[in-house]
């Protein structure tokens, strides 16, 4: 019912529910509490956040919150698609600072869970994307934090010429890792 794949890196998953197909279309469960217990994954979600974008090259990131209110993502898309990434800022994690990347679309429904302590961020593969991810503590503007999306120590392969790219003016001044302080154990 539930497909759950660790990426290269452990903490962060691939998780796709079990679609249903007849004549009308398609029906999934795309969140079950007690299913997602079952695969250990035993978080307490408590908010959706929608976002539209409506131009293929749309970046958004890379952001987290920092404790107290870092949030676990379990991200998925509605329309359109995305290449969805996480950056390890875990100190002691021997994937420290590396970043593993998934496509997330409408049509194949599946979702990325990054955990607290990772770096967030999605770049749109096409115009209209819709995306939709739960989050396991409330937004705080105060905690809000980021990552340069162009760090060349990174080098974060977004799929969209950097000259295609859209991004907010906030998603322009993020420090490069280097200069990060350590927000995670
Ligand atoms: C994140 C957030 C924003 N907002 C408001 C603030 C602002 O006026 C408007 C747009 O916010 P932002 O520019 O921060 O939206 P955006 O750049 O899409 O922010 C999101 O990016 C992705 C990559 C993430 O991982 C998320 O955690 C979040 O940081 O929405 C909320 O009301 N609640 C929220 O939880």
């Amino acid at each position: 019912m539930l497909n759950v794949v660790p990426t290269a890196i452990e903490a962060v998953k691939v998780i796709t529910p079990k679609s249903f197909g007849d004549v009308r279309g398609l029906f999934s469960e795309t969140y079950n509490q007690q299913r997602f217990f079952e695969h250990g994954i035993t978080l307490n979600f408590v908010q959706d956040n929608q976002a539209f974008s409506k131009e293929t090259g749309t970046i958004r990131g890379l952001h987290f919150q920092t404790p107290p209110t870092a949030q676990d993502k379990l991200l998925r898309v509605l329309h359109g698609s995305v290449v969805d990434v996480a950056v390890d800022l875990r100190r002691s994690s021997p994937t420290y600072g590396k970043w593993v990347s998934e496509v997330l679309s409408a049509e194949n429904g599946k979702q990325l869970l990054v955990p607290a302590g990772f770096a967030h961020g999605y770049c749109t593969l096409e115009p209209d994307t819709v995306v939709l991810y739960k989050v396991t503590a409330y937004w705080s503007p105060k905690d809000e934090r980021g990552l340069a999306w162009d760090d060349p120590d990174l080098a974060i392969d977004w799929q969209v010429p950097r000259d295609k790219s859209l991004l907010a003016e906030k998603d322009t001044r993020w420090p490069q890792l280097k200069a990060l302080p350590t927000y995670f154990d």
